[in-house]
C-alpha cells in the first residue's frame, strides 16, 4: 500500500481548471519533487493533497483510505504542510508556533505533556531555531520564520510532509542544512516538495513530477525528467544538462542567450577543436542555424558541447587518425553547408585533413573565426596548415573576430553565404 495515491484528479478554482487528469503516487522513504513553470499548479496540487482545496473528481488515497474520510485531527497526525506563504498573523513566540504542531495530539482541554515539550525542543533543534524559542515570530527574519514553520511541521510527526518551496527564503547554507535534515527524515516518512530550483530538486529528490499545461508532463528520476528537450519544451528555456562531477546527478546550466531566430535554418558547418568552437556552436544553434561540426575527437570539449546541444557531429574515437568514413561524413556536411567556419585552433597532422578537404570546395564561403584577439589564427595554427589556410584565404576566405561580429555577418544579407569574391 502506497502512503499516498493521487488517481486521475481534476482541480479548478471556480470555472478555471488548474489541474487535469493528475495521477501519481509517492513511495515510503522517498522525496518526490514537483517542478514546473509559475502558475502550472504546483501549490494547488499540494493543497489538494492536504485537502485545503477540493478536487472536482478523481481519488486521493492516504494509506489506502479515501482522503475525505479522515477526521481533521486524524489527518493532521499524518500530513504536515510547510506553506509558501510564511506570514504568521499573531504575536506568538517561536516556541508557541512550533508547539502548534503538537495540537493534533493534545486533547482540546488538556495541556502539553513532557513528551510534547521534548518533541517540540527536538524539532526546534533540528531546524536550528532553538536559540529563538522565546522570541516573537514578528521579530525574526523571513528565513528564520521559514525554519520555524519547518520545525512546526516536524513537531507534527507526520507520515507525509508536504513542502511548498520551503527553502526559498533561506540562504544557501541553511537551504542545504534544512534539505539535508529533510533528506534524513525521508528515510522514515514520505516527502513531497515543490521546487523552483531544478538543481536542488535534482540533488535531493528520488523522483520528479514535471507539470505543464495542467497535466503531468513527465514523472521519473531526475535524469529522466531533467533533459534539455523537456526543459526547453516546458520552460521555453535553452539549457545545458551536465552530470554533477561529485554526485553524478544532473545539473542544469541555463544558456543565457536570447533566441534571435536570425539563422532561419541556414546551414553552417563548423571545423573546430579544443574548445575553440563551443561559443559559436551555442550561438549559432540558439540563433536558429542548422549547425553541423567535425571532424572531432570524442574526447574534445567541442564534441561535448555539440552533444549537449544535439548538434550533428562527425567524430572519431580517441587516439584515432581521421578515417575515410569520417572524411566522407565531413564531405556530406560540407556539401549541405551554406557557410563553413574554421575556428582558430592548433592544427597538426591529426586534424590537417579537416582543412585540406576544404580545398575541394573552391566556391564554398569560408570564415576563419577567432573568439577574440587573443586567439588569432597565426598563434594557433601549426606550420603545415599555414599553406592550406593561405590558399583558402587567397580564394576569398576571410577572418572574423568575435561572436557578435560573426553573427552580424551571417545575418547581414540573409545568407552570408553567397559572397564568394
Ligand atoms: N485562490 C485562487 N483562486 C483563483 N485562482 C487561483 C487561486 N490560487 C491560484 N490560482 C491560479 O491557479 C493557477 C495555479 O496556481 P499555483 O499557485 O498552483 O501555481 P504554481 O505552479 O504553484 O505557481 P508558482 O510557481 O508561481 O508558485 C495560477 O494561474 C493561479 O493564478
Amino acid at each position: 500500500m502506497k502512503p499516498i495515491e493521487i488517481i486521475d484528479i481534476d482541480v479548478s478554482y471556480g470555472a478555471k481548471k488548474i489541474l487535469e487528469a493528475i495521477t501519481f503516487n509517492a513511495d515510503a522513504s522517498e522525496i518526490l519533487g514537483i517542478v514546473g513553470p509559475n502558475g502550472s499548479g504546483k501549490t494547488t496540487l499540494l493543497k489538494a493533497m492536504s485537502r485545503v482545496v477540493a478536487r472536482d473528481n478523481g481519488d486521493i488515497r492516504l494509506e489506502g483510505r479515501d482522503l475525505d474520510s479522515f477526521e481533521h485531527r486524524e489527518l493532521a497526525r499524518r500530513v504536515a504542510v510547510v506553506p509558501q506563504d510564511i506570514s504568521i498573523g499573531f504575536d506568538y513566540s517561536v516556541r508557541d508556533v512550533v508547539m502548534m504542531g503538537r495540537h493534533p495530539y493534545i486533547g482540546r482541554f488538556a495541556s502539553e505533556t513532557a513528551q510534547d515539550m521534548e518533541i517540540c525542543d527536538r524539532a526546534m533543534r533540528l531546524a536550528n531555531v532553538a536559540h529563538l524559542a522565546g522570541t516573537s515570530v514578528r521579530d525574526i527574519s523571513g528565513g528564520e520564520r521559514q525554519r520555524v514553520l519547518i520545525a512546526r511541521a516536524l513537531a507534527q510527526e507526520p507520515k507525509i510532509l508536504l513542502l511548498d518551496e520551503a527553502t526559498s527564503n533561506l540562504d544557501v547554507s541553511h537551504q542545504v542544512e534544512i534539505l539535508n535534515i529533510i533528506r534524513d527524515l525521508a528515510e522514515e516518512i514520505t516527502v513531497v516538495s515543490v521546487f523552483h530550483d531544478l538543481n536542488l530538486a535534482a540533488h535531493y529528490c528520488d523522483r520528479l513530477l514535471l507539470l505543464k499545461d495542467r497535466r503531468v508532463y513527465a514523472l521519473g528520476t531526475p535524469s529522466e525528467v531533467l533533459t534539455r528537450e523537456k526543459i526547453r519544451e516546458v520552460f521555453g528555456m535553452e539549457v545545458l544538462v551536465k552530470s554533477h562531477p561529485l554526485t553524478g546527478r544532473p545539473y542544469v546550466l541555463p544558456v543565457y542567450m536570447h533566441q534571435s531566430g536570425s539563422g532561419g535554418n541556414r546551414r553552417v558547418h563548423v571545423v573546430c577543436g579544443g574548445g575553440t568552437g563551443s561559443d559559436i556552436l551555442h550561438l549559432l544553434h540558439t540563433a536558429g542555424f542548422a549547425v553541423t561540426c567535425g571532424i572531432l575527437n570524442v574526447l574534445d570539449t567541442d564534441y561535448g558541447t555539440a552533444m549537449h546541444l544535439g548538434i550533428p557531429c562527425v567524430a572519431e574515437p580517441p587516439f584515432h587518425n581521421i578515417t575515410p568514413k569520417s572524411l566522407a561524413g565531413l564531405r556530406e556536411c560540407l556539401d549541405g553547408a551554406d557557410t563553413v567556419i574554421v575556428t582558430a585552433m592548433p592544427i597538426g597532422k591529426g586534424n590537417l585533413d579537416n582543412l585540406q578537404v576544404l580545398l575541394d570546395y573552391p566556391k564554398k564561403p569560408i570564415i576563419f573565426y577567432a573568439r577574440d584577439h587573443t586567439a588569432r589564427m597565426e598563434d594557433f595554427t601549426g606550420g603545415e596548415a599555414w599553406a592550406v589556410l593561405t590558399n583558402l584565404e587567397a580564394r576569398g576566405a576571410h577572418r572574423i573576430e568575435g561572436a557578435a561580429e560573426l553573427l552580424a555577418y551571417l545575418s547581414r544579407d540573409g545568407s552570408g553565404c553567397d559572397r564568394t569574391p
